[in-house]
């Protein structure tokens, strides 16, 4: 079992860590923007210029967030075609979920197009986003703050075991309240799937058209980086009830860090891509794309089988699709799968992600470093968050986990890491 309370050993180097953090994410995020649309876009240089207030704040686009943030709050207590259970908590209590993700997401796409048809200039959304980040940023920190307020009248079961370590800066950052939610509306399952992920698509779409504006027609290279992104968060969704067994929403709080990376760190940095081609145009062949659509295609066959397969096996291990699978018991009941996607390495699923997130970048080409961002965040976030996980199944499993990682050596990639 995870540690809990002021035991809890503390991530990022404490509150200090944490407090860099909260400064550091949002500069990057600003920084990058700014890098994308400048000549040179180069990642590693100080930052073009410094924008001032004016440039930043806009009331309009705190308007807009916010109108954003209601209508995708809205689409989610429409009715759902399924209402799904959660993981089994503290008070053996399970919370309830709705399943309509992917409804949301056509919806919206419904309502931008009717927009666009009755006169919505989309392509002038791009122009509005050093403004909107900065009003997302402004929304997260006050909604981790509200958040904060709400965990010091929670019941200690409904806290997370990390984030109560007594310190409020860090507890803050982290987040105390492990599911907090009004009534059905359960505001982290909420924010990292709705908002963030279906506004990084509509800020894809809306760069495709700006530059379909500026040239006469979207280039391929815009064209491939907004069709695997779509095809990443509609799987998101489509997949949506897998998500209620990811360690974000099992096992961490809701602070600073997951309302900042939700709200705006996903969609304002995620289509990093698209901003560096409206500016960096990329002339893209038909042999270079067709390799990059392959590349796409095995590393989403790997991600998919490898997610699939697991959440398949832990909703029902007699399931055809994986009762022939090699599994190792555990003390808890529970077991591991040490063949199929699960026997090549420990953490297939990553390894998918991140051969998608090369084939995100390739269509921006090779001479900047900046549409490989992405890349080089996830590379580390994976590591980060793989060894996080590895401490968490070894405390849970204790020698049934030496025994996987005896029998699947290997943690990302095979042979490699
Ligand atoms: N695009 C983005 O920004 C991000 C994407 N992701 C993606 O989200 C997805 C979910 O990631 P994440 O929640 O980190 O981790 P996983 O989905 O890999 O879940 C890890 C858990 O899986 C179970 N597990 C591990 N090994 C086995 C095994 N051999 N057999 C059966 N169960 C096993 C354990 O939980 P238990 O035994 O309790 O079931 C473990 O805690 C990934 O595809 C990842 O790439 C993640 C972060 C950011
Ligand atoms: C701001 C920080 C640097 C980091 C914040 C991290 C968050 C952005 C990510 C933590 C886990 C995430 C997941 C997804 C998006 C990014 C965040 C929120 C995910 C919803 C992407 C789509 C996938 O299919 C998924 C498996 C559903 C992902 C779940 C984890």
């Amino acid at each position: 079992m995870a540690p809990h309370g002021p035991r809890a050993p503390l991530e990022f180097g404490g509150p200090l860590g944490a407090a860099a953090l909260m400064l550091l994410l949002p500069a990057t995020m600003f920084y990058l923007l700014l890098v994308a649309r400048s000549g040179p876009a180069r990642l590693l240089g100080p930052p073009p210029y410094l924008p001032g207030l004016q440039a930043l704040w806009s009331p309009r686009a705190l308007l807009l967030c916010l109108a954003w943030l209601g209508l995708q709050a809205a689409l989610y207590l429409l009715p759902a075609r399924k209402v799904a259970e959660g993981q089994e908590l503290k008070d053996k209590s399970r919370l309830q979920y709705p399943i309509n993700g992917f409804q949301a997401l056509v919806l919206t796409a419904l309502l931008a197009g009717l927009g666009v048809l009755a006169g919505l200039p989309l392509a002038a959304l791009p122009e509005m986003l050093l403004p909107l980040a900065f009003a997302a940023t402004l929304i997260a920190f006050v909604f981790s703050l509200l958040l904060y307020l709400k965990s010091q009248v929670a019941p200690a079961s409904a806290l997370a075991p990390g984030g109560s370590s007594g310190n409020p800066i860090y507890d803050f950052f982290m987040g105390r309240e492990l599911n907090p939610r009004i009534c059905f509306l359960d505001f982290k399952y909420f924010c990292e799937l709705r908002p963030g992920l279906i506004g990084w698509v509509l800020i894809n779409l809306a760069l495709l058209v700006q530059e379909a504006e500026l040239r006469g027609s979207p280039s391929l290279a815009m064209w491939l980086v907004n069709g695997f992104q779509l095809l990443y968060v509609g799987d998101a969704l489509w997949h949506e009830e897998a998500v209620l067994t990811t360690m974000d929403i099992t096992h961490d709080g809701f602070g600073f860090m997951l309302v900042f990376g939700d709200l705006a760190w996903v969609p304002f940095t995620y289509s990093l891509q698209a901003q560096f081609l409206v500016h960096h145009p990329q002339a893209l062949g038909l042999p270079m794309a067709s390799t990059i659509c392959l590349i796409n295609a095995i590393g989403y066959y790997i991600f998919r089988g490898a997610n699939s397969q697991k959440n398949t096996f832990r909703k029902n291990p007699s399931d055809p699709r994986v009762a022939d699978l090699e599994t190792i018991s555990t003390a808890t009941g529970r077991q591991l799968l040490v063949s199929g996607w699960w026997g090549m390495v420990r953490h297939p699923n990553y390894l998918g992600d991140l051969i998608m997130a090369l084939a995100w970048s390739l269509p921006c080409g090779a001479s900047h470093l900046l549409p490989y961002f992405y890349l080089l965040y996830f590379t580390s976030l994976l590591v980060h968050r793989e060894a996080h996980d590895e401490r968490q199944c070894l405390q849970k499993y204790g020698l049934a986990w030496h025994e996987y990682c005896r029998r699947v050596p290997y943690r990302i990639v095979p042979y490699i890491y």
